[in-house]
C-alpha cells in the first residue's frame, strides 16, 4: 500500500493497512491546505509566547487586558450548545486506544474525551490508528477482542457523547512534511477527525466536538476559531456546526477567560480547569521569579488560594457567557490490591467532586471507569439539573490579578524531589515506549503531571532551592536522587522488565532537562525527537 501524491506533501510514517481510509487522497488535500491557510499565524503566536516569557523573566506580571476591556465588561453571550452536551456531568478521559476507546463510551459517563494530547504519545501509529478506532466508534463499528484474553468488546446502546482533544499548537507531526516543513500536529488530528466524521456525527444527532489545549491568549483561540470557520465552509457545514471547550491550563490564558470565550462565541461550549498543566505553567512562566517558586507538588492541591481562585473565576466567567464551566482531574485511581488504601484515595476523589459541584462546576473530569460513579452519585445529588449555567454561583466573585498569581505557601522536601524525579524518569519510560498515561504509586500521571515533576527540579535547582532539613537542591543531590531512584525501580520492576524497559535513557533525558540553564518548553518536544529518530 502506498499513501496518495498530493503536491508538496511528503508522508514519513509507516503506510500501515488500513491507514488509507484515513489518509485517504482528499483528507491529505484537506489537512495540507490547513497547514498552508494557518501555518504563519501559529508560528507567529508561538514566537510571540517567547517574548512574552522575556517580558515575565524581566519582571513583567500578568494582568487583565487594557485593551479587551469592553469584550469583558460587555453583555454577550456565546451561540446556542447542542443538545447532547447540555448535561456534562461526568466526562470520561483517555488515550485513543481501540479497546479504552469503547471502555470509555460504555463507561456510563456522560462525555467521553478522547485524547490525542496529554495521555498520548504522538507516535504515528498512535494518532492514524486513533483516527480510525474513532471514526468505526462514530460509525457503531467498533468491535474488539483482546487478542491476549480473547475478552471482547463492543458498544453499548447509549455511548456518552465524543469530544476530541488534538495536540496544542506547540507540537508538530513529523511524519507530514508539508512544503519541507512538519505540519501542525494539532492541525492534523483536528482536521483528520473532522473531514471523516462532521457528516456522519451530524446525522446521529451529535457534532464534532472538541478539547482545545495549552492556549496562552485569546490570540490563539482566534486561530482556532479561524481554523473552523475555514473548515466548515470548505465541507459545506453551518458555521458553529463545531463545538469547542477550551482548557484553561495555563497562566496567562486565566487572565483572558471573557476573550477566549469571545473570540470562539460561535463555536464555544465552555471551558475546563485543566489544573495539572495550569500548575506546570505557572512553575514554567514564572521560573525565573524565587519569590513564586513553588512547594512540592503534592501541596498544590486545588485548595491552595491561587488555585481555588481561578477556578471559581472560570465558573463566573463561563457561566455570565452561557457555557459550561468543566472541572478537572482528581489523580486517584482505584487501588485493586489494596481495599484501604483504595478507600483513602476514592475519600480525596469525592472531596475533589463535592468542592467542584459545589463551586458551581457543570461537571468534572475522571480518569478511569470505576469513578464514573463517585462523581455522578455527587454531581447528581448537587446539581439536579442538566448543568448549574442559570445557579448564580460565584456570580458576586471578585478575584485580582495578584490573587490569580500568588504562589501558596508549603514546603520542598527531600520526599518531594525523590518523588519528582521518580515520576519524571518513570512517566518518561512509559512515553518513550509508546505509552501517554500510566498508573504510577498509584496516580495516573500524564504529560501535564509529569511536566510538573521535571519542572520542579529544575526550579528548585535554578533557585538553590533549601530542602526542608537545610540541604540545597544542586546538581550533585539531584544525580544522587536520580540513582538512587532508578535502583529503587529496577529492584520493584525485576530483571525482565528492566531489561525490556527504557529507565536509562528516560533518566537521561530527564538529567538534560533539568541541568540545563534554560527551560525546555515542553519535555515532549526532546522526546518526541527522540521516538521519531527511532522510527515512532
Ligand atoms: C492532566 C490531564 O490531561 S488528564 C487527561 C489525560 N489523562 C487521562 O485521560 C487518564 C486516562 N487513564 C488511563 O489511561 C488509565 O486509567 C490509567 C493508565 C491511569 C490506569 O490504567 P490501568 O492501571 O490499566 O487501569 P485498570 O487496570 O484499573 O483498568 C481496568 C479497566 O478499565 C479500563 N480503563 C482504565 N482507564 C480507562 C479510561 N480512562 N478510559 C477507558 N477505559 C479505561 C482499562 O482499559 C481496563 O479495561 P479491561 O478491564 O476491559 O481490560
Ligand atoms: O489537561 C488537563 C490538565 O490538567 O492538564
Ligand atoms: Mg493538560
Amino acid at each position: 500500500m502506498a499513501f496518495p501524491t498530493v503536491p508538496g506533501l511528503e508522508i514519513k510514517g509507516a503506510a500501515v493497512a488500513g491507514f488509507e481510509a484515513i489518509l485517504s487522497a482528499e483528507a491529505l488535500a484537506f489537512v495540507v491546505d490547513l497547514e498552508r491557510r494557518f501555518r504563519d499565524e501559529r508560528k507567529r503566536l508561538l514566537a510571540a509566547r517567547e517574548e512574552r516569557q522575556k517580558r515575565i523573566d524581566a519582571g513583567e506580571l500578568p494582568g487583565f487586558l487594557p485593551e479587551t476591556s469592553a469584550i469583558r465588561n460587555g453583555e454577550w453571550k456565546v451561540a446556542p450548545i447542542p443538545a447532547d452536551l447540555q448535561n456534562r456531568r461526568v466526562e470520561i478521559t483517555g488515550p485513543v486506544d481501540r479497546k479504552m476507546v469503547i471502555n470509555a463510551l460504555n463507561s456510563g459517563a456522560s462525555c467521553y474525551m478522547a485524547d490525542f494530547e496529554d495521555s498520548t504519545t504522538p507516535l504515528w501509529t498512535n494518532q492514524v490508528q486513533g483516527q480510525i478506532n474513532l471514526r468505526d466508534a462514530i460509525a457503531r463499528k467498533v468491535d474488539f477482542t483482546e487478542p491476549s484474553s480473547g475478552k471482547s468488546y463492543k458498544l453499548a446502546e447509549k455511548p456518552a457523547t465524543l469530544l476530541v482533544r488534538p495536540r496544542g499548537w506547540h507540537l508538530s507531526e513529523k511524519h507530514m512534511l508539508v512544503d519541507g516543513e512538519p505540519m501542525s500536529g494539532g492541525l492534523f488530528d483536528f482536521g483528520l477527525y473532522f473531514f471523516h466524521n462532521v457528516r456522519e456525527l451530524t446525522s446521529r444527532g451529535s457534532g464534532p466536538y472538541f478539547y482545545l489545549p495549552k492556549m496562552e491568549s485569546h490570540l490563539e483561540a482566534r486561530l482556532w476559531n479561524n481554523v473552523f470557520l475555514h473548515a466548515q465552509q470548505a465541507l459545506g457545514v453551518p458555521v458553529g456546526t463545531i463545538k469547542a471547550t477550551v482548557l484553561i491550563e495555563t497562566i496567562l490564558a486565566t487572565f483572558e477567560l471573557d476573550e477566549i470565550i469571545y473570540e470562539l462565541r460561535e463555536h464555544m461550549a465552555g471551558l475546563n480547569c485543566g489544573r495539572w498543566d495550569y500548575i506546570f505553567s505557572y512553575i514554567k512562566r514564572f521560573r525565573n521569579h524565587p519569590d513564586r517558586m513553588l512547594p512540592d507538588r503534592a501541596e498544590v492541591t486545588m485548595t491552595v488560594p491561587f488555585m481555588r481562585a481561578y477556578s471559581r473565576l472560570v465558573i463566573k466567567t463561563c457561566h455570565r457567557r452561557g457555557c459550561f464551566a468543566m472541572g478537572g482531574m482528581a489523580a486517584q485511581i482505584p487501588i485493586k490490591a489494596d481495599p484501604h488504601k483504595n478507600e483513602e484515595a476514592m475519600a480525596k476523589v469525592r472531596a475533589d467532586k463535592e468542592r467542584e459541584a459545589n463551586d458551581g462546576h457543570d461537571g468534572t473530569w475522571v480518569a478511569h471507569p470505576g469513578l464514573v460513579p463517585i462523581a455522578k452519585e455527587i454531581f447528581d445529588r448537587v446539581m439536579p439539573e442538566p448543568n448549574q449555567v442559570e445557579s448564580g454561583k460565584q456570580a458576586d466573585l471578585t478575584v485580582s490579578a495578584e490573587e490569580l498569581i500568588a504562589a501558596p505557601k508549603g514546603s520542598i522536601t527531600e520526599a518531594g524531589l525523590r518523588m519528582n524525579c521518580n515520576v519524571g524518569i518513570g512517566y518518561t519510560e512509559a512515553w518513550l515506549r509508546g505509552i501517554g498515561c500510566v498508573p504510577l504509586h498509584n496516580l495516573m500521571e500524564d504529560a501535564a503531571t509529569a511536566e510538573i515533576s521535571r519542572a520542579q527540579v529544575w526550579q528548585w535547582r535554578r533557585h538553590k532551592a533549601k530542602l526542608d532539613d537545610g540541604r540545597t537542591v544542586d546538581t550533585a543531590l539531584i544525580r544522587k536522587t536520580v540513582e538512587q531512584e532508578l535502583e529503587t525501580i529496577a529492584k520493584e520492576v525485576g530483571d525482565n522488565r528492566w531489561k525490556g524497559g527504557r529507565w536509562n535513557d528516560a533518566a537521561k533525558l530527564f538529567l538534560e532537562l533539568v541541568e540545563r540553564d534554560d527551560f525546555v518548553e515542553f519535555l515532549t518536544l526532546p522526546a518526541y525527537e527522540r521516538v521519531v529518530a527511532e522510527g515512532g
